[in-house]
């Protein structure tokens, strides 16, 4: 069990707030902080990481105080057992994959190095520089470097954020796959309701340093825990007029969409925005696909 309690005073855009949380991370879950910029999310990752101190409260991990401001204790970053995996992958550039992983490794372990090189599916890039590989194969370089530490708890800080949309997605799923089959404890950083659905059992939602609302994603989002609505979340591309009526172009992962909007939509809804869109009288036709289907149309 990981038990987080403190506070910490931050000097926000519009004047100082205090980061002030008190959370409990279950082993082997998949927690996410969802949040604005600016609202203390990636603060609350370097304070767990030992790069930033927080003014008063403790942080606990499988009973053992890793920082506690009444007694002193403040475990310096090399002394505790955390996976980060950043946006800009932070790989050695003159080193080659295998290497950056090795670094990682207080006792080298070659074995376990190759294990991981090929449950990762780097095994044939092991000897190439960073710089040679692709975005999504380099945070792929970064999450095999982050699990061979065999964290206590795996940071990760808005990972797939410079990705497209595709290999987000492969990502994703993999980071799920590790997180199981190495029955980690997880907390993202996101700020893409999507990934926070695919990948989250637990979200906390943060907003000037206080978590507002938490639970599953469905109840963090939508407030509610199952309904037979069909909805989904998306972000509006345009707005456009159309003979008498005004249309919405929506982009909901890979697919686009086209929505009606309502006139008094058109006053507050704008590019950019993100949105729910739900239908409540909703009689879809399901059916699943199949490897040889063609590419479901866009719209
Ligand atoms: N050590 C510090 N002392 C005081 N203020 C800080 C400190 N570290 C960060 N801040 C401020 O706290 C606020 C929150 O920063 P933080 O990076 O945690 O936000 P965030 O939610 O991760 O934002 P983003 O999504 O843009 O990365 C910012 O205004 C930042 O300038």
């Amino acid at each position: 069990m990981i038990r987080i309690q403190i506070e910490k005073t931050l000097s926000g855009a519009e004047g100082p707030f205090v980061l002030s949380l008190d959370l409990c991370l279950r082993p082997g879950s998949f927690n996410c902080i969802y949040g604005p910029s600016g609202s203390g999310k990636t603060t609350l990752l370097r304070i767990l990481s030992g790069l930033d101190v927080p003014d008063r409260g403790f942080i606990e991990v499988n009973g053992c105080r890793w920082f506690d401001a009444e007694t002193g204790i403040n475990r310096p970053p090399q002394e505790r057992r955390v996976g980060f995996v950043f946006q800009d992958y932070a790989l050695f550039p003159t080193m080659t994959v295998r290497e950056n992983l090795g670094f990682a490794q207080q006792k080298k372990d070659r074995g376990k190095i190759d294990d991981i090189l090929e449950l990762t599916g780097l095994t044939a890039l092991s000897n190439r520089l960073p710089r040679t590989l692709s975005g999504g194969q380099q945070q792929r370089v970064a999450l095999a470097r982050s699990i061979l530490r065999e964290p206590d708890i795996l940071l990760l800080d808005e990972p797939l954020s410079a990705l497209d949309e595709d290999t987000r997605r492969r990502l994703q799923d993999e980071i799920r796959n590790y997180h199981t089959r190495f029955a980690l404890t997880t907390l993202l950083v996101s700020h893409d309701r999507q990934e926070v659905f695919r990948l989250a059992d637990t979200v906390h939602v943060l907003e000037r340093g206080r978590v507002v609302r938490h639970g599953s994603p469905m109840e963090a989002f939508l407030g509610r825990i199952t309904s037979s609505r069909f909805s989904f979340i998306g972000t509006i591309l345009s707005i456009r007029s159309a003979d008498c009526i005004h249309l919405a172009v929506i982009a909901a992962g890979n697919e686009l969409v086209e929505v009606v909007l309502s006139r008094s939509d058109t006053q507050t809804l704008h590019p950019g925005d993100q949105v729910l869109v739900a239908s409540k009288a909703f009689n879809p036709i399901i059916r699943k696909l199949q490897p040889h289907d063609p590419a479901p149309p866009t719209f």
